[in-house]
């Protein structure tokens, strides 16, 4: 059984507005419990971070404003100077209606000066339920604080995509509500959150695992990569045979040392003939073939292929259909990505294809809506997982399910990357994983790698400096018992 079958994936879940909502509604009757919880967990949190300070709770009118109510209610309780603005008073009779009818401080109005003057603003005008721009009262309100905390979300930040509806002043803290938003990872959402912590809020584990989460944040508790075992040999770890071009040696060679660090069993590079003696004086190691695809092809062993990497239009469109043809799982990139341009249905059958933005586009068109609904739609249309490559590296699978990756660091953002990502997905492929769980466990190791080559190398990284740290990378990449 999978870690993402056994239920740890929950704790990695990233709930959207509609989720949220919907759990409103099954937890109807335990609400006021719930909303009470809300605004405590939000002022301790906001006791564990900072010294007792000038408190202005900007509240709005749904749930996110009743959230806001209670956390003014308890840091007040406790002694801090608090006040409520109240952009817009809740409906009466609604939920947040009564948490207002609690508070019985200072309100002041909802005006610039009044955010100015304010040590620390608490964000809590709206929330999962904001559904249009930001009224301009509101932006302007929040650009004159100075340290803001958000509750749930900023307002203005579309919790479903990341996507900031106005101008959004940056938070310090965004204080998420029993679980994150995709929104708090999806760039540009992600750059105005803060730091982002998790409100507990001792939801009933029932109505969690009610919970039809198709998107999590991209971590162990996803997926299980093999352990070494006694009676492993090199066909049971894996093979993986890498298309090498004439050319661009260097793309092939990355995705082949790739594999073979990580810990596949065999990589072998097929490459054209003339060209095999550069590929083996490039690494000693390299088992370079000549034959022809078709013959190569004859060996069963080589189930799983990468197919892009230093690929020339031509090459690419000289293996890529012979590869699917005999039906091996194949990790399309670069070259192959670039020839199906135009011809998007030339990926079918393969089984990951990891595009970055501008390789996206000329794909599946410019982006009409986000990032996620559009990779999530793209790996439908192929039926393949599609791992949308960027500092939120999105891995989505044909079913829906999305993993959202942060776990990386800039340093990555260096040419033959990509090449050493191919190299991983085929290595986790050929040592038996599903598809969508070893693109998100072979996303995640090359995060993890980069982020340790990083540290030694100040930030400044070359490909190379991957390979070191992959063996590393890999058993931090166990799933936590
Ligand atoms: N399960 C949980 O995680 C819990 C979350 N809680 C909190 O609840 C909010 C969501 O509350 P909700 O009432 O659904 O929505 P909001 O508070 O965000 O806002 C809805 C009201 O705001 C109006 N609105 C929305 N967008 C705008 C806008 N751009 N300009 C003006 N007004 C706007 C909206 O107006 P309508 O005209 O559309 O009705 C509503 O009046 C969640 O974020 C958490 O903070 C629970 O407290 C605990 C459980
Ligand atoms: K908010």
């Amino acid at each position: 059984m999978s870690c993402f079958q056994c239920g740890k994936a929950l704790a990695s879940a990233l709930l959207s507005p509609e989720d949220t909502q919907r759990m409103d509604r099954e937890m109807a009757s335990i609400l006021p419990m719930v909303m009470e919880r809300a605004g405590m967990m939000v002022a301790r949190l906001i006791r564990q971070h900072r010294r007792p300070c000038r408190v202005l709770v900007a509240c709005g009118p749904g749930n996110n404003g009743g959230d806001g109510y209670v956390a003014a209610r308890y840091l007040s309780e406790w002694g801090w100077p608090v006040s409520v603005a109240s952009f817009q008073l809740p409906r009466e009779g609604s939920l947040a209606d009564q948490m207002a009818r609690r508070w019985k401080g200072a309100m002041v109005p909802f005006v610039p000066e009044e955010a100015q003057q304010a040590d620390l603003v608490i964000d809590a005008v709206f929330g999962a339920g904001m559904n249009r721009d930001l009224p301009e009262a509101v932006e302007r309100f929040f650009a004159a604080a100075g340290q803001i905390v958000a509750i749930d979300v900023p307002s203005g930040l579309d919790g479903a995509t990341g996507a900031v509806r106005g101008q959004v002043t940056p938070c310090w803290m965004s204080i998420a509500l029993i679980r994150k938003r995709p929104g708090h990872l999806l760039s540009p959402g992600r750059e105005i959150c803060g730091e982002v912590v998790c409100a507990d809020l001792a939801i009933p584990e029932a109505i969690m695992a009610e919970m039809d989460v198709r998107v999590w944040e991209n971590g162990p508790s996803l997926w299980s990569i093999p352990v070494q075992a006694a009676d492993d040999h090199k066909y049971k770890r894996g093979v993986v045979s890498i298309c090498g071009g004439a050319e661009m040696h260097g793309a092939a060679l990355f995705a082949f040392e790739a594999a073979r660090h990580v810990g596949a069993g065999l990589v072998r590079l097929t490459v054209p003939s003339d060209a095999a003696l550069l590929y083996r004086l490039a690494s000693p190691a390299a088992i370079v073939d000549t034959q022809p695809l078709e013959q190569a092809l004859k060996d069963e062993r080589r189930h799983v292929w990468v197919c892009g990497p230093g690929l020339g239009m031509e090459e690419a469109e000289q293996t890529l259909p012979l590869l699917l043809k005999a039906g091996r799982q194949v990790v399309a990139d670069a070259g192959a990505l670039s020839w199906a341009a135009g011809k998007t249905e030339a990926l079918k059958g393969v089984s990951v294809i990891t595009p970055h933005m501008g390789e996206f586009s000329r794909l599946f068109g410019d982006l009409t809506g986000s990032r996620l609904d559009a990779a999530r739609r793209a790996a439908a249309e192929l039926d393949t997982v599609v791992i949308l490559k960027g500092a939120d590296t999105l891995i989505a699978a044909p079913d829906g399910r999305v993993a959202v990756n942060v776990h990386a660091t800039p340093a990555l953002a260096v040419a033959g990357a990509g090449d050493v990502l191919s190299g991983l997905v085929a290595a986790f492929l050929a040592a038996g994983m599903p598809a969508w769980e070893a693109a998100a466990a072979a996303v995640w190791v090359h995060g993890e790698a980069g982020q340790r080559a990083a540290e030694k190398k100040a930030g400044w990284i070359v490909p190379e400096d991957l390979f070191y740290e992959l063996g590393r990378a890999r058993q931090a990449a166990s799933c936590p018992a």
